[in-house]
């Protein structure tokens, strides 16, 4: 039997829909563990990786972290991995303002997954991005910058598509495909 992993996040919005993506069956029994890890700045892998690598040095087991970022092409890719301050500070409504000066409203939700064997083996990392555009916000509000982001295809944001629907297309469904694919394939259970 192989391991479980630990899911290191502070973010339940976050968990629920890696849970929900991943379904069943998977090979390895997933264990959340709450806590807010620091994140250095740099570009986003940079940033997954070191996250990783703190995450297994306080759970000294197999570990996955998660970095999501929200990329305005018009800002050459920023905010990026520091869309949680912005959002934080401004909201839905002024994430859509600071694109006031630009015609290009296009933007890429990245999701980064990271995963170690243990604290002193190599961090992997795999990726999934949605192409869309930032609008003024609509739907509900219950999760980060949803509202104003409408994925390319779709006449909805995110908020506004059901749960399973943007769950189906989402960047993080795309990086948490790439995982599944990984550890029901190419895992060598090293860690095991
Ligand atoms: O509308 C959203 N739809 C999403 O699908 C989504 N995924 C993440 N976020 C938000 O974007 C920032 C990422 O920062 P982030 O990756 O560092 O996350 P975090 O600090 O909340 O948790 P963690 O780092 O402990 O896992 C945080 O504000 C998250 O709430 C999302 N917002
Ligand atoms: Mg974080």
């Amino acid at each position: 039997m192989s391991k479980p992993i630990t899911f290191v996040t502070g973010n339940a919005k976050k968990l629920d829909e890696v849970i929900s993506i991943l379904g069943s069956p998977f090979t390895r029994q997933i264990i959340p563990k709450k806590v807010d890890l620091p994140e250095l700045q740099g570009e986003v892998d940079e940033i997954c990786i070191k996250k990783c690598e703190e995450a297994a040095r306080h759970v000294q087991g197999p570990v996955i972290v998660e970095d999501t970022c929200l990329c305005f092409n018009a800002m050459k890719g920023l905010p990026g991995p520091y869309i949680k301050w912005f959002l934080e500070r401004l909201g839905p409504e002024g994430l859509y303002t600071m694109l006031e000066g630009w015609d290009d409203k296009s933007a890429q939700a990245i999701c980064t997954f990271a995963y170690a064997a243990n604290a002193h083996s190599k961090v992997i990392l795999f990726q999934g991005i949605t192409e869309g555009h930032i609008v003024y916000p609509r739907g509900p509000r219950d999760f980060g910058w949803d509202p104003c982001f409408q994925p390319d295809g779709y006449d909805k944001t995110y908020a506004e598509l059901a749960n399973t629907e943007k769950n189906s297309i989402s960047h993080r469904f795309k990086a948490v495909n790439k995982m599944k694919d990984y550890f029901n394939n190419d895992s060598l259970e090293q860690d095991s």
